[in-house]
């Protein structure tokens, strides 16, 4: 893995507004290189913006981006030279087959018949599309389309991609072959700027993760340092007789007691021998326990804790 002093992406005060509606109100980000970064935030936070400002597709009202060292404003063609985009803004045209859509690609950017034929073969095979190559992209799944998409974008060897919601409305297999793609071009030394609804996706995927909520950065760390923000994970125990509740609350105080539909939150780590623990003293003390399920806390705690909703609502300007 490649490591510089100098970020790929470092990104400070942007901001963006649309007629009075502010998008993004200060965002600073800093992404190194070969790694993943990925933006979180529920649908309209900015996420889409955000990656329309650092790939020089629209400009920021204020605040400063240098892209692999290039001041944005002042060099946006060599910004535009180091990067590569996929996602939303899909480049792929569903009339032409696979291979003639990255023979469009191998043509701009001018490689010859010969090694451009070379790197259409090599990303067809890589992205798993050989046997789909010569049918039309209308007929591809929404996996093969996204595969793609990106192998489209890397014909110009980018070494910044930014995906935006590369798996939305993916099935989890096609999800997870995308994982797998990605992981590699990190591996090869590419920055990947990912933005996501899916925390499991950031959690998989990002060595950094920042939550955006109302054009705001609210957090920014790991996945394993953003869930050190929120209070650990707790074993909830479901009963059907309020006698055997209030039995197992006396003897957990530090327990939340819901009398409403009769269950008991013990703070825990969901580990083993915590578990193990807490059946023990419940069969001890005599208390009938119906059941019970454990909860660690993941990326949708923090966000929840951190903003007051989850990700997947939809956020009223
Ligand atoms: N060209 C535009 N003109 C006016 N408003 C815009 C424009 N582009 C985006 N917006 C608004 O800016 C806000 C942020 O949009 P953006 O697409 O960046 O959000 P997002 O986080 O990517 O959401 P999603 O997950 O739905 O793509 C939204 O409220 C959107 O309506």
């Amino acid at each position: 893995m490649t490591t510089t002093t100098s970020p790929m992406v470092e990104a400070t005060g942007l901001r963006k507004a649309y007629r009075k509606q502010v998008v993004l109100d200060g965002v600073d980000l800093r992404v190194a290189e070969a790694t993943v970064f990925a933006l979180l935030g529920p649908n309209g936070a900015g996420k889409t913006t955000t990656v329309q400002i650092l790939s020089t597709l629209i400009p920021p009202d204020g605040g400063t981006v240098r892209v692999a060292g290039h001041d944005l404003a002042a060099e946006p063609d060599r910004v535009r030279a180091v990067i590569g985009v996929t996602g939303q803004f899909s480049a792929v045209d569903a009339l032409l087959t696979g291979a003639e859509n990255l023979r469009l690609m191998t043509d701009l950017r001018h490689l010859g018949r010969i090694e451009g034929r070379r790197v259409v073969d090599d990303l067809l095979a890589r992205f798993d599309l050989t046997d789909a190559a010569d049918k039309p992209v209308a007929a591809y799944s929404g996996g093969m389309k996204r595969r793609l998409d990106l192998a489209m974008t890397l014909v110009g060897r980018p070494r910044l991609i930014f995906l935006d919601e590369p798996t939305a409305g993916l099935d989890p297999r096609s999800r997870r072959a995308m994982w797998q793609i990605v992981r590699e071009l990190v591996a090869e030394g590419t920055t990947v700027f990912l933005t996501t609804q899916y925390l499991e996706e950031a959690d998989h995927l990002a060595d950094r993760v920042a939550l955006l909520d109302g054009g705001r950065l609210v957090a920014e760390g790991s996945p394993a340092e953003l869930k050190r923000l929120v209070p650990g994970g707790h074993v909830r125990l479901h009963f059907t007789d309020p006698a055997q509740l209030a039995a197992a609350a006396g003897l957990f105080p530090a327990a939340t007691r819901h009398d409403d539909d009769l269950t008991l939150r013990v703070p825990g780590d969901g580990g083993v021998s915590g578990v193990k623990a807490l059946l023990d003293r419940l069969d001890a003390a005599g208390v009938a326990v119906e059941s019970m399920s454990l909860h660690t806390p993941d990326l949708d705690d923090v966000f929840l804790a951190l903003t007051g909703h989850r990700t997947e609502e939809k956020v009223t300007a």
